[in-house]
């Protein structure tokens, strides 16, 4: 049984109920952990709305808007979990953006401003919260964020986001290294495909779906409360030998050769 009574925790990432960031919220509220959302403003207050109505049942102690573009917003974040909480024991970083262009099509039309976002939101974002997180978790803590096959290998369409992960993956390593002394463990879950707003931005990923559902060991792809499980597991004191790390929680499909 995962226990996370007394942790407070930082979900980024939720924006509606297919979320993966709302299977993990679900997940850290069930094993007792005490909550803060973010969410990301839009100019009639629509997401703010829509997000908060959803994770009321989870009665998170914080709700706040941040855009991990925003250091205005990424440091009023953080001195309120310092104003309130006084310390952060884990951090769910689940978020990734890029534009619509860059998620079909030819690698190459890939354009420098769409390179650059694409990096900053998903993979720099992650070093950012960390560092604002790194004074919160003077009693130790677990970071965990998300990421996909597709910044290991090719996978048609996804691109710059490729990239994107593979530069969030190495994040992960150094991070690791640099708080593992500090006991902050920074790992990933390699998540198979899930019907998201985000990955409905991906050129052919009912396709990929299918695809994972026909070769997967399991025969099928995973559910956001799968993932879910994995991140409580990562985040609680069952994985306190583990940094550094990608799980994979993709039906087991990373191992196929065919
Ligand atoms: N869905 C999949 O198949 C899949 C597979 C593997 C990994 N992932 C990863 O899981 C994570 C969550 O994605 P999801 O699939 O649940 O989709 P989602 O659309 O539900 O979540 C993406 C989140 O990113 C947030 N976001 C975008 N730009 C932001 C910014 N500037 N500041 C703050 N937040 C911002 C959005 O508000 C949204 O909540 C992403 O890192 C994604 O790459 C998804």
């Amino acid at each position: 049984m995962i226990d996370l009574t007394g942790k407070n925790a930082l979900v980024t990432g939720i924006a509606n109920n297919r979320s993966i960031a709302w299977g993990i919220a679900q997940q850290l509220h069930k094993a007792g952990a005490n909550l803060g959302i973010t969410f990301l403003k839009d100019e009639k207050g629509k997401h703010e709305r829509k997000v908060a109505e959803l994770v009321e049942p989870l009665n998170p102690s914080l709700y706040l808007p941040c855009n991990v573009q925003d250091e205005s917003e990424i440091e009023s974040t953080f001195q309120t979990i310092a104003d309130k909480w006084g310390k952060l024991d884990i951090l769910i970083h689940c978020l990734a953006f890029a534009g619509k262009d860059e998620l079909s099509g030819d690698f190459t039309n890939t354009s420098r401003q769409g390179f650059s976002n694409a990096l900053d939101i998903s993979a720099y974002s992650l070093v950012r919260l960390c560092a604002a997180a790194k004074p919160l978790m003077a009693e130790g803590g677990s970071i965990v964020t998300l990421t996909y096959l597709g910044g290991v290998r090719v996978v048609p369409n996804y691109n710059v986001m490729g990239i994107a992960k593979a530069a969030l993956e190495m994040n992960v390593r150094y991070l690791a290294a640099e708080l593992g002394p500090l006991n902050i463990r920074v790992n990933a879950i390699s998540s198979g495909p899930i019907r998201t707003l985000a990955s409905s931005a991906v050129g052919g990923i009912l396709d990929m779906i299918h695809h994972v559902e026909e070769v997967a060991p399991l025969r099928r792809t995973v559910t956001q409360q799968e993932v879910g499980n994995a991140a409580a597991f990562l985040c609680s004191n069952l994985a306190s030998g583990i940094t550094g790390q990608v799980l994979y929680v993709d039906a087991g499909y990373e191992i196929m050769g065919m």
